[in-house]
């Protein structure tokens, strides 16, 4: 069942522009000038109940305007939008009752309440029966580990207790999609993790389709089965994940501090990006070799400060992928 049906979607912002100073200000009062900027330029796609889809692309390329438009914030400026049956921007509510949203950015707690109370104030909104609301209170509040801090006033949490609360309060109504716009964007391992296994779960468990925009290759790869890439506003591929890890995501990057200045050497798939006085930035290919490997093969020759491990970033994944497929 099509749950997402995308067709020829535009959107054009209108920004204003003024010249600086008390004249500027006039001028912009008396005669205002604006620039069109188009954020979204024609973008198609399905998404069918249950799957789990990264909307991927650089910085500014549309992501965030696109699920602002899918959610109903955002009235698209030409194109054909269906959600769950319905025109976002014209049934905004009726919406808001079937799907969750999480934006990294941006809290649904209310800051000087504790997370007990907006669940509350949410479960009023939902119209959610008194004994439905606190099974399903109880349920989140046990698999999101929420106890010690249920009564704390939000703005007393940390970033990562806090989003655990955002990602709770929204699956509270049963939703049936979940669009979620950087859900783990400043988050430390563990909470990275705790969030993704939930994701994970509640797709499994509940049959939740997932909508997510990230940078974190790491929330691509482990929540993901299909990723659609836009940039500049418009789709410039749609593949599965599985064929992303295959071309793209088989890189580790390692920053190594060596105590001594490394000497040339030649590593089978561990290419040398960046050499900084002893500091060496390599690219590991894991299909070829392992980063344990090529650690253990340089502490044969010199011993390391400092190693550091990161996934490629979104914009290398991307720029990989434009090679790879000759684009
Ligand atoms: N309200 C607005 N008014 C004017 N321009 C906007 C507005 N919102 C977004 N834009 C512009 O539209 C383009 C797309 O922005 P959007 O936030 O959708 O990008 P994004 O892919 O989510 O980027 P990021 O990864 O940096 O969050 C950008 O150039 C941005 O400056």
């Amino acid at each position: 069942m099509t749950v997402i049906r995308a067709e020829n979607l535009t959107k054009t912002f209108l920004v204003k522009r003024k010249a600086p100073g008390f004249w500027g200000s006039l001028q912009s009062l008396v005669k205002p000038d604006a620039v069109e900027k188009e954020a979204v330029r024609g973008i198609s796609f399905r998404v069918e109940k249950g799957e789990t889809v990264a909307f991927l692309g650089p910085n500014g390329a549309g992501k965030s305007t696109t699920i602002k438009m899918l959610t109903g914030i955002l009235h698209p400026t030409s194109g054909r939008l269906e959600v769950l049956g319905m025109v976002p921007q014209r049934e905004r509510v009726r919406l808001a009752f079937r799907i969750g949203t999480v934006f990294g950015q941006k809290s649904q707690l209310w800051y000087h309440l504790p997370p007990a109370d907006t669940f509350a104030l949410m479960a009023d909104i939902y119209e959610l029966p008194a004994k439905s609301f606190r099974v399903r209170r109880d349920e989140l509040v046990e698999l999101f580990g929420l106890g010690p801090y249920l009564h704390t006033p939000v703005r007393k949490l940390s970033l990562g207790e806090r989003m655990r609360c955002e990602m709770a309060v929204a699956l509270l109504h049963r939703p049936e999609i979940l669009f979620l716009d950087e859900p783990t964007i400043g988050m430390d391992v563990v909470v990275k993790q705790k969030i993704r296994e939930m994701i994970r779960l509640f797709n499994r468990e509940e049959g939740v389709t997932v909508f997510l925009t990230s940078h974190d290759t790491g929330d691509v790869e482990e929540l993901c089965d299909r990723a659609i890439i836009i940039n500049h506003g418009k789709v410039v591929m749609d593949v599965p994940v599985h064929q992303l890890k295959r071309d793209v995501l088989k890189y580790k990057i390692v920053h190594l501090k060596p105590g001594a200045e490394p000497d040339a050497f030649a590593l089978p798939g561990t290419e040398v990006l960046k050499r900084k006085g002893t500091g060496l930035k390599l690219k590991v290919d894991i299909l070829k070799t392992s980063v344990e490997a090529v650690i253990g093969r340089l502490l044969e020759r010199y011993p390391i400060l400092d190693i550091n491990v990161e996934d490629p970033s979104m914009e290398d994944v991307i720029t990989t992928l434009y090679e790879t497929k000759g684009g």
